[in-house]
């Protein structure tokens, strides 16, 4: 995953027509969505300025024509996330988008070039297209989510960089491990639960 990651940051991994990639759409919903968007929002900062980032999630079509209203079909690299790769939402977007590619130039041939999969499931992500190395296995005991900690972050490892998902990785570590270890007076995750307790 680092390896594609840095191929793509450095503008070695090239659309089908020679462009390198400036256009990353996230496909997925609920937990194969909202943390990497979450990470690529709070990171800006931190986020590679060449590589514009974009989430779909929703299934009005409406969600998905104002990405692809903004975006070159020849620099865009779809990732589409799901555990599952059964989730209606995710799967309808999937197809929209890789329509959109073909139509829009992209022989079928080379639709690898713009299309790599998060899933549980490597051989449903297959059948849409992918190229079986383009496919990130999520483990199966990982719930939606807390996914972000695992191939789900793809996104959010391509916009801040390997050094910073590391880091990244590292402070959730440290944090399971707080909350483990802390007494509750002073435990972080305990007081942020009661703190949302009383705001209802
Ligand atoms: O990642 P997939 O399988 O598409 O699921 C997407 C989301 O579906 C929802 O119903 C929940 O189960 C979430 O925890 C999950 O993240």
């Amino acid at each position: 995953m680092v390896a594609f990651a840095d191929q793509v940051r450095r503008q070695q991994w090239l659309g089908h027509t020679g462009k390198p990639i400036q256009s990353i759409v996230n496909i997925g919903i609920g937990g194969s969505d909202l943390g990497p968007k979450m990470v690529c929002h709070a990171l800006q900062p931190l986020g590679e300025p060449k590589l514009s980032m974009h989430f779909v999630s929703n299934v009005d079509g409406a969600d998905l024509q104002q990405v692809l209203a903004q975006i070159d079909p020849a620099t865009t690299l779809a990732i589409i996330v799901s555990k599952t790769f059964t989730t209606l939402e995710t799967m309808t977007n999937a197809h929209s988008l890789r329509s959109w590619l073909l139509s829009h130039g992209v022989p079928e041939a080379k639709l690898g070039q713009h299309l790599v999969g998060v899933s549980a499931d490597p051989a449903r992500a297959i059948q849409l297209g992918i190229a079986p190395e383009c496919v990130f296995k999520i483990w199966d005991w990982v719930g939606g989510r807390y996914s972000l900690w695992s191939a789900v972050g793809l996104s959010a490892l391509l916009y801040i960089g390997p050094t910073h998902f590391s880091e990244l990785l590292a402070g959730a570590a440290q944090m399971d491990q707080h909350f483990r270890e802390a007494p509750l007076r002073r435990n972080l995750p305990t007081i942020l639960a009661l703190l949302a307790r009383d705001g209802k």
